[in-house]
């Protein structure tokens, strides 16, 4: 038998809840806490390779099966992830749940379910087989093509903290954003902390009017930069070619702006402005009506959802095939996805658009020592695995929060139930909102 030491002896799953500012989107806005699951995998080789998932419970009824079944396979066996997923059973109630934040990522469906879960561990298998063999995850995959992955600064609407009488964490002096002039200010710390030179809105907040006076305000703050503006299919066709008509010339593209493959491909039929999106293409099965359509310009691929890093390769592949260009979002994550994204980004070529990330806005991780943006860059390390390592106090105290009864309901990542808070009459609006 080959490779005994990469044997899996132990699996370790461990939900936490992480801070997360009142970030505003079309949903309603984030939790002061999101869930997030670490997944720890340990091979007789005596090496633990980490990952990280969405925490909310369906996901964890998904990966605890998947885990009791790991033992005895070896970490080198990633393929074989998909076939034991495949075997746990998904309860169907749970795949459309209604307060799911998958709203704001594409249809939901039980392989989707399963491909977010696959894919922590996924992470976890490739940074242990990297640890064991002395190499990088991005030299698993093949080898880099590049030593730095340039990121987008990811701009919110934003208030200035969570509805009174909810805890939170203290705000990393980011303040409120809730205009052009806050939204620039925003811009410019991001530039000052992290040197973005590429910023994305988070659009689908307030009427369109608003946020079109908001890009127009980044435009003449930072001349020539590339801007992307993401409403989350909060738009009807004519509202959204109304934007990109008077945006064209300072957006790089437009990201998602009509929810749905035919109402992008009416869009792009009759726009130049480039449309991307991480919600009408979340899958394969998707790809050949919306390529065939030429309903999008660039796909952004999630890691998480679309099943790992290999799976994301094998994306980039097919839209390389199509001349579609491919670049990665993110949603509320830790430091262990940006180095998952930064190794995989590292090993795609083409990559013509910066990756976003809601990184930054993380004021907590549960690593020893946190990646970070230089110039807008996250560096591609060449240390054995994904290059970064468990803070065992910060996962035990996060994880101690997550079991914290008076946070259960946090549990849940829920957008509308938290503007509901603050606006006790709030419903997750109708689509399209404007
Ligand atoms: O690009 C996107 O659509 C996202 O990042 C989706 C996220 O759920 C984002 O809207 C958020 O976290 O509010
Ligand atoms: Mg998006």
């Amino acid at each position: 038998m080959y490779g005994q030491s990469l044997v899996i002896t132990d699996v370790r799953l461990t939900p936490v809840l992480v801070a997360d500012p009142p970030l505003l989107n079309t949903q309603g806005v984030h939790q002061p806490y999101t869930p997030r699951l670490i997944v720890e995998v340990a091979t007789a080789g005596g090496v633990t390779g980490i990952g990280e998932t969405y925490g909310d419970g369906k996901y964890l009824e998904l990966a605890r099966p998947l885990a009791a079944r790991l033992p005895g396979c070896r970490v080198s066996d990633v393929n074989r992830l998909f076939t034991l997923a495949d075997e746990v059973a998904v309860d169907a109630a749970r795949v459309d749940d209604a307060v799911d934040v998958g709203g704001l990522r594409g249809v939901q469906s039980a392989d989707k379910l399963r491909l977010s879960v696959v894919s922590g561990f996924e992470v976890a298998c490739l940074d242990a087989l990297g640890k064991a063999l002395g190499l990088p995850v991005h030299a698993v995959l093949g080898g880099k093509v590049r030593d730095a992955v340039e990121y987008s600064a990811y701009l919110f609407y934003k208030w200035a903290e969570h509805p009174a009488g909810r805890a939170s964490e203290p705000d990393d002096g980011w303040g409120a954003a809730l205009d052009p002039a806050g939204i620039v200010a925003q811009a410019r710390l991001f530039a000052e902390r992290h040197g973005f030179g590429s910023f994305k809105l988070k659009g689908g907040v307030f009427p369109p009017d608003e946020e079109i006076a908001a890009i127009r305000a980044l435009a003449e703050a930072f001349p020539g930069r590339p801007l992307r503006l993401d409403p989350n299919g909060a738009w009807s066709v004519e509202t959204s070619l109304k934007v990109a008509a008077e945006l064209g010339d300072v957006l790089e593209y437009l990201e998602d702006p009509a929810l749905g493959t035919p109402a992008m491909a009416e869009v792009a039929a009759r726009t130049s402005v480039p449309l991307a999106t991480n919600m009408c293409v979340t899958t394969f099965q998707e790809i050949p009506e919306a390529f065939a359509k030429g309903a999008v310009q660039v796909v952004l691929s999630d890691h998480h959802y679309w099943g790992g890093l290999r799976r994301t390769r094998e994306l980039a592949a097919v839209c390389r095939t199509f001349g579609v260009a491919v670049s990665m979002h993110s949603n509320t994550h830790l430091g262990i996805s940006l180095a998952a994204m930064t190794q995989v980004a590292a090993t795609v070529p083409g990559l013509d658009h910066a990756c976003d990330s809601h990184y930054p806005w993380q004021s907590e991780d549960v690593l020893t020592s946190r990646p970070r943006f230089t110039g807008g860059k996250v560096a591609v390390t060449d240390t054995p695995g994904l290059g970064v390592e468990l803070d065992r106090d910060k996962v035990a105290a996060l994880h101690a929060r997550w079991l914290d009864e008076d946070f259960r309901a946090l549990r849940e990542r829920d957008d509308a139930a938290a503007m509901r808070v603050a606006d006790p009459g709030w419903t997750t609006p109708a689509v399209p909102r404007w």
